[in-house]
């Protein structure tokens, strides 16, 4: 039985010869092809059925809930955006709100305290009466349904650009699978109602037959590549459910229960800023080159490296930084060789792109290979739909690397 919306909402971009919902015994709703797609090809573009702007420069917007106590409450960033997102819930018309009413994931009190989610779930329980006063939530809703509201948002949003979270109406009911056979991205924004709201675009990134099941990933940047296990774990402790998809069926690295506690702890060090760069060196340097830890710390350290959270000193590591660089694009390049479909499957290069244009950051500007790894991040961009506005921003990138070079040698 097909579902579709009353269009109660701005959905004109979805051609329902395209996709349709249907009912599942496990899943409840998926989102099924009406046709043939090919890699590459746009399946459908929807706008969000609504968004929050996080954006401290609204503060003002009558439309924004923006609270003193909310600001205040003693919760990391996220936790803060996601008690918005559950009482903008709260503020839609029931009309609105049943169009979202998506299955949601775990029970709430699975989620532990130091997580962004379980600080959410403790705070809304904690401070519900003072929020309820200073928001001015209609007393059709109590603590409980309020939290309902937080899991349904916890399960179904989506980041839209920095500052936007949103919820769509088909794109929030596809479910997960580790091999997915799309991609999606934020391609644009509208206005309604004065609210900016994201335009989702979802393409193809396998051959799609009509009937098909259309999935996208739930797993976040690297966590694509963690070993099954641990893809597993963290789909249950979010999502509620064990994953069973091909790919969870035929890779078997079997990580041991020491090696996952070990990751376990050094990521909540770094979430809690316990731990410096340089103890993850030294840390590393102790690990044998085959373990799965010795790759998945290189991750963290270039991702620290990038955004320079933990105060990296930049020269004194160098050599080390882009050392663990070299090992992620090595196993990454490794997995996207044994694709079947590489290089047309996109869920691939864009991570072994990411990893070249991190590399070339990385680099000094006397090393030729600073260019070179753009262009090998171009290179693979090119193959993928879509990437265009990452491949101007990249040809930026050699052309700055370019103009100090030859700066540089002309001063010589
Ligand atoms: C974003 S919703 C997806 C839409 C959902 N199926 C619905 O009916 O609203 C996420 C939830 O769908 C279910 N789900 C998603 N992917 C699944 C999968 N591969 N196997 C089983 N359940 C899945 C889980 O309950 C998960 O918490």
């Amino acid at each position: 039985m097909k579902n579709q919306p009353n269009h109660t909402f701005n959905s004109r971009f979805v051609d329902s010869h395209c996709i349709s919902i249907h009912s599942h015994p496990i899943k409840n709703k998926i989102l099924r092809a009406e046709k043939d797609f090919e890699p590459g090809d746009l399946i459908f573009q929807e706008t969000a059925v609504t968004a929050i702007k996080l954006s401290n420069n609204n503060k003002n917007d009558e439309s924004i809930i923006f609270s003193t106590i909310i600001e205040s409450l003693p919760i990391v960033p996220l936790a803060r955006n996601l008690i918005y997102g559950a009482v903008h819930l709260a503020s839609l018309s029931s009309s609105k709100l049943d169009l979202i009413k998506c299955q949601f994931g775990n029970p709430l009190d699975k989620y532990l305290n130091f997580t962004p989610e379980g600080q959410a779930i403790a705070a809304l329980k904690y401070y519900f009466f003072e929020i309820k006063k200073e928001l001015s939530i209609s007393d059709l809703f109590s603590c409980s349904a309020i939290l309902d509201l937080l899991a349904i948002w916890m399960t179904n949003y989506s980041t839209a650009g920095p500052q936007c979270h949103a919820l769509y109406y088909y794109w929030s009911r596809m479910n997960h699978d580790c091999k997915p056979n799309t991609h999606h991205r934020t391609t644009g924004y509208t206005t309604v109602d004065n609210q900016t709201i994201p335009i989702r675009t979802v393409q193809a990134i396998q051959k799609i037959n009509k009937g098909d099941e259309l999935t996208k990933s739930y797993l976040v940047g690297e966590t694509n590549f963690q070993p099954t296990q641990m893809r597993k774990d963290y789909l249950s402790m979010h999502y509620h459910f064990t994953c069973t998809c091909s790919r969870c069926s035929t890779e078997n690295e079997i990580i041991s229960d020491t090696l996952m506690y070990q990751y376990k702890t050094l990521e909540y060090q770094i979430y809690n800023k316990q731990i410096s760069l340089n103890d993850l060196l030294i840390f590393k340097s102790k690990l044998s080159w085959t373990d799965w830890l010795n790759y998945s710390i290189s991750q963290l350290i270039c991702t620290i490296a990038a955004s320079s959270s933990m105060g990296c000193d930049n020269t004194r590591y160098h050599t080390a930084i882009i050392e663990c660089a070299l090992q992620c694009i090595r196993r990454l390049k490794k997995i996207y060789l044994q694709s079947f479909d590489a290089p047309t499957n996109e869920y691939y290069s864009i991570f072994l792109a990411d990893k070249y244009e991190q590399l070339g950051d990385f680099l000094p500007l006397s090393d030729s290979q600073k260019i070179n790894s753009y262009k090998e991040a171009i290179k693979i961009r090119k193959i993928c739909q879509g990437k265009s506005e990452k491949i101007d921003n990249l040809n930026d990138k050699i052309i700055q690397a370019k103009k100090v070079t030859s700066n540089n040698q002309i001063s010589l």
